[in-house]
């Protein structure tokens, strides 16, 4: 299976949101990384051929995915961002009823519903109300129905959002699990997420794809080095003018440690610490507040 994105574009009335955009996917899972707005969710969309791209083209074995139309989508599985469910369903009654949708035989269906919420850590609250699920398991029922079909595509539109620590890790526990035989491609803005599960990340910048690659190619494609250092808490404001600060943490009587971003050694005293995916995050994504003359 070969997901091929070429000259990828879509344009909102003059607005560009994904820009000619070229990569593709094999098997394993893909973390797209970006800010808020930088596309990620249109160019899943388009993915999923919910929209049409204004330029470029995306095929699945070297076919367009819009010609295959209906054979594309049997190979497809979507988790959108706001997942449409029905309240007062149950979670088991939710997922026959959108495999009844997705064209499932009433026996089939049964086997693997109940397969699923095994699978997701739902068997036992199976019974419950969705309503009365916690955020964490109402997305574990979009994962359930994303998988009906058991695709060889799976696209998570930000999978963890508001999901508190354990459930986070359940989570991508489950998502590497599920990753086996096919192809994920997942969209968050939490770092350690696609750290932690992606094989391959994609940093995603106003519409364009900016850096591709597993975390610790990306880590080392920064160029800066990353410095720890105590300063006086009242150089903060300053040296955030100059520097990209990764981490500012309090420390006894009007200190501070800070975790400077910076190609030099910014003060003698300065200790140089190894770079994480989050510096990285910062490094492409993060601002400088000013005029670094503002400095001492
Ligand atoms: N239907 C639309 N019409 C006009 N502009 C749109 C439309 N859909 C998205 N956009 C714009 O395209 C840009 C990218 O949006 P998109 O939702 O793809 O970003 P995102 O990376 O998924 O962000 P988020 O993390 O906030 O969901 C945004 O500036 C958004 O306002």
């Amino acid at each position: 299976m070969e997901l091929k994105l070429e000259n990828l574009t879509k344009e909102f009335q003059g607005f560009t949101a994904v820009d000619h955009i070229n990569y593709t996917m094999r098997n394993g899972v893909y973390g797209l990384l970006g800010e808020n707005g930088a596309g990620k969710t249109t160019l899943m969309r388009m993915l999923c051929t919910l929209i049409k791209p204004t330029g470029g083209k995306i095929t699945c074995d070297g076919e367009d995915v819009f010609s295959m139309d209906g054979q594309y989508r049997k190979l497809l599985g979507y988790l959108p961002q706001d997942f449409g469910y029905y309240p007062d369903f149950t979670a088991r009654d939710y997922l026959l009823y959108v495999s009844s949708i997705k064209g499932l035989r009433p026996a089939t269906a049964k086997k693997r519903v109940e397969d699923l919420l095994t699978k997701v850590g739902l068997a036992k609250t199976a019974g419950k109300k969705m309503k009365k699920l916690s955020g964490g398991m109402k997305r574990r029922v979009g994962i359930a129905q994303a998988m009906l079909n058991n695709p060889k595509i799976l696209v998570l539109d930000e999978p963890t959002a508001g999901l508190d620590p354990n459930e986070r890790i359940r989570f991508r526990n489950l998502i590497s699990e599920l990753s086996e035989e096919r192809l994920v491609l997942l969209s968050t803005h939490i770092v350690s997420d696609v750290a932690y599960i992606a094989n391959q990340i994609l940093l995603m910048k106003r519409g364009r794809i900016e850096h591709t690659g597993t975390a610790e190619q990306i880590i080392s494609s920064m160029p800066e080095k990353v410095w720890i250092c105590k300063a006086d808490k009242k150089l903060v404001p300053a040296l955030q003018k100059r520097y990209k600060l990764a981490n500012v943490k309090t420390g006894a009587s009007n200190t501070v440690e800070v975790r400077i971003l910076s190609a030099k050694r910014p003060f003698s005293e300065a200790v140089q610490a190894e770079a994480s995916l989050e510096d990285v995050f910062l490094y492409y994504f993060g601002e400088k507040s000013g005029d670094e003359n503002d400095l001492l």
